[in-house]
């Protein structure tokens, strides 16, 4: 694996709010890595520690304990103006889009570019080309009242990276959309990561969103991380109580392994192995025990088998098979003394 400098790097952070109420420790002991280019997702109930956790990464909250470095830099050496330059490179997008009601459109998004003094005329030409590329080139002279909520975004996102940010990060941006409109929103965050090579962090409390776009994804319960991975395998196997809870519901009360009927998954090549075994988890809300993998990426797609278990519950096991069916990935069902 090529040796990179993490994007953001948060070494044993904590941080702790003192009131007139005591102390809330908000954040304990967070290690992480974000990589560059990825979509890093961060996923948690309520009060986990979330939002905190994304305004410790620019300083908008300073951390009581440990230490963020960016791009291998520790922020809290920083002085004010190489901070500033920081806090430029990470945009941010919100769940209530946080736009300007009084602009329009175009004004909105030119708003960062004025603040860091690019002239008048190469700021709207810039916003005109990000109005394209999120899709709202005939909205310009629009008033974000006149916005449904997934224009709202599409416009935070163009405003988000104006300034041309390395990161961007997304606290609960598709919360307050209906499920179509996150898909497209979340596409485009797909898109922008992919083509201009922005990284792209997503705090959410749905699975759905990390299943949708994220590369890797850290849980995050009780200002703790639980557990931290590619999203392949923490969905095909989660091992924390909070990340099965998240990804099964109630079906992870049901988890029994070792007692369950095993299936010998055929990928000829056709359809890739992750989306497959992490929609089995996700879609069918079935958990899967991986018995057995030899399976080999070929451009995205899986040739091989694997050999999975699934508890010994009928119509659980008749989801996963319609679910195969339809997907066209051969099965079989193996016995134990096959393994
Ligand atoms: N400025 C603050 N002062 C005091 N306590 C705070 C402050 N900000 C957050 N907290 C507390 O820290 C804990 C974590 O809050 P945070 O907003 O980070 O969680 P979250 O996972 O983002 O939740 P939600 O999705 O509900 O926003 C909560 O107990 C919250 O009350």
């Amino acid at each position: 694996m090529e040796n990179k400098t993490p994007i953001i790097r948060m070494d044993g952070l904590g941080k702790a709010f003192t009131g007139s109420q005591g102390t809330v420790r908000a954040l304990e002991d967070i290690s992480l890595e974000i990589m560059p280019g990825e979509i890093f997702g961060i996923i948690g109930l309520s009060g986990a520690g979330k939002s905190t956790l994304v305004r410790c990464m620019n300083y908008l909250e300073v951390p009581t304990e440990g230490e963020v470095y960016y791009d291998g830099k520790p922020l809290s050496e920083m002085q004010d103006a190489e901070l500033r330059k920081v806090r430029q490179s990470m945009g941010m997008i919100f769940q209530q889009f946080n736009l300007l009601a009084q602009r329009t459109v175009l004004g909105n998004i030119c708003f960062p570019m004025e603040i860091a003094g690019t002239p008048r005329e190469e700021a709207k030409a810039r916003a005109r080309e990000l109005l394209k590329l999120v899709g709202l080139e005939d909205r310009e002279n629009a008033y974000p009242a006149q916005l449904s909520g997934g224009q709202k975004q599409r416009v935070a996102i163009a405003r988000a990276i104006a300034t041309n940010p390395k990161v961007l990060l997304c606290d609960e941006a598709t919360s307050a959309l209906d499920p179509n409109t996150t898909k497209a929103i979340l596409q485009l965050l797909k898109e922008i990561n992919q083509s201009m090579g922005i990284t792209v962090v997503i705090i959410t409390h749905e699975m759905a969103v990390i299943e949708a776009v994220c590369d890797r994804v850290a849980i995050i319960d009780k200002s703790h991380i639980a557990e931290i991975g590619e999203v392949s395998r923490v969905f095909a196997e989660p091992k924390s109580k909070i990340g099965r809870q998240l990804i099964l519901g109630d079906a992870a009360e049901k988890v029994e392994f070792g007692t369950g009927r095993l299936f010998r998954i055929i990928f000829d090549g056709l359809a890739s192995s992750e989306p497959v075994i992490s929609n089995v988890v996700l879609a069918c809300k079935v958990p899967v025990n991986i018995m057995y993998a030899a399976t080999r990426d070929i451009k995205g797609k899986a040739a091989g088998q694997m050999i999975i278990e699934l508890p010994d519950h009928e119509p659980d096991i008749e989801r996963v098979l319609q679910y195969l069916d339809r997907a066209k990935v051969p099965y079989e069902e193996v016995g134990k003394n096959e393994l």
